[in-house]
């Protein structure tokens, strides 16, 4: 048996569409997993209700295949899903890492983050691994097809999610297919700002580099209070505020002496327009991890 705990993440982080991610320290999910003839799921915690048991529709189940490791998988979650906080991708990681030790399949986190990210594909209809990356390796980092860079980072964050189901596959719709060559520069700019701020630890810049123009934009149209909450969370001291992945959730970057007040302040202006949400007071954090 192989139990493991793998933290939520935050993808793109504004400028880095499908490429930035981020750990989060909280919240996780944590999976059990025994060897068994054929794979069977069973789920509880945070949203259990709304995810199927089924292999063929369940992430792990698409993992099991890839790794060719049947078994028992008892998922814990802690990481509601279509939160934009990686839920989808805290399971398949933590399975991945899992069943890997369960069979000593011998991969290193690295070979794991695009076995974790067959478990995306079941989900969103793509193996985009932006959140199985970060809950693999933990920190920061840069996801492309030729592989996967990670740097540690101190970064104070909040996570704020409201009571409003957006699915990562929807979310995907509203993406623009075409871009301004203006919005292209700043969005570059932006993403160098943002990783150079995360190399050195600095809430300032990672705020700043979290600006952009192409994709947010649609995808705050999608999350009602979406202006609201992020003025109110910048008033408070934020140093930048977006979409955490496909939404609902929002992140904010702020320094940690700000945290209590960015937190509150977003779940204020939450409530002002009607929509109940909770905040995690979190910071970048580390990967998964066998308990
Ligand atoms: N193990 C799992 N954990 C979370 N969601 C899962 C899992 N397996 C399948 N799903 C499905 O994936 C969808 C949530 O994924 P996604 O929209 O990517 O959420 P998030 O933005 O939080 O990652 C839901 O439809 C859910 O039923
Ligand atoms: N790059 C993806 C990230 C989706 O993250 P999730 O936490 O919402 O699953 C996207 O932006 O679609």
């Amino acid at each position: 048996m192989r139990t493991v705990r793998a933290p939520a993440t935050s993808a793109n982080l504004g400028s880095g569409f499908d490429v930035f991610g981020v750990a989060l320290d909280r919240p996780a999910d944590v999976v059990r997993v025994e060897k068994a003839d054929e794979t069977t799921i069973e789920v509880t915690g945070v949203g259990s209700q709304y995810i199927p048991e089924d292999p063929e529709k369940n992430v792990v189940g698409a993992v099991a295949e890839a790794l060719d490791a049947p078994a028992h998988i008892r998922i814990d979650k802690g990481v509601r899903p279509s939160s934009g906080l990686g839920s989808s991708a805290a399971s398949s990681a933590a399975a991945a890492l899992a069943l890997n030790g369960l069979y000593d399949r011998g991969y290193s986190r690295r070979e794991l983050v695009p076995i974790a990210a067959e478990g995306e594909a079941v989900v969103s209809g793509e193996a985009h691994s932006d959140n199985v990356a970060p809950a693999l390796l933990g920190g920061f980092t840069v996801a492309r097809h030729g592989g996967v860079t990670a740097v540690d980072a101190e970064i104070p964050l909040v996570a704020c999610l409201p009571e409003i189901a957006v699915s990562t596959r929807d979310a995907r719709r509203v993406v623009p297919s075409r871009a301004d060559m203006d919005d292209v520069v700043h969005t570059v700019g932006s993403a160098a700002t943002l990783a150079v701020g995360m190399c050195r630890s600095d809430p300032e810049l990672v705020g700043a580099g979290m600006d952009e123009r192409i994709v947010t934009p649609a995808r705050a149209e999608l999350i009602t209070g979406y202006h609201d909450v992020r003025d109110a969370a910048l008033e408070a001291g934020a140093t930048g505020v977006t979409v955490s992945g496909a939404g609902p959730s929002l992140l904010a970057v702020c320094g940690d002496a700000d945290r209590a007040r960015v937190a509150s302040a977003m779940l204020d202006a939450f409530e002002d327009v009607g929509v109940d949400a909770r905040a995690y007071q979190t910071k970048v954090g580390a990967g998964a991890t066998f308990h």
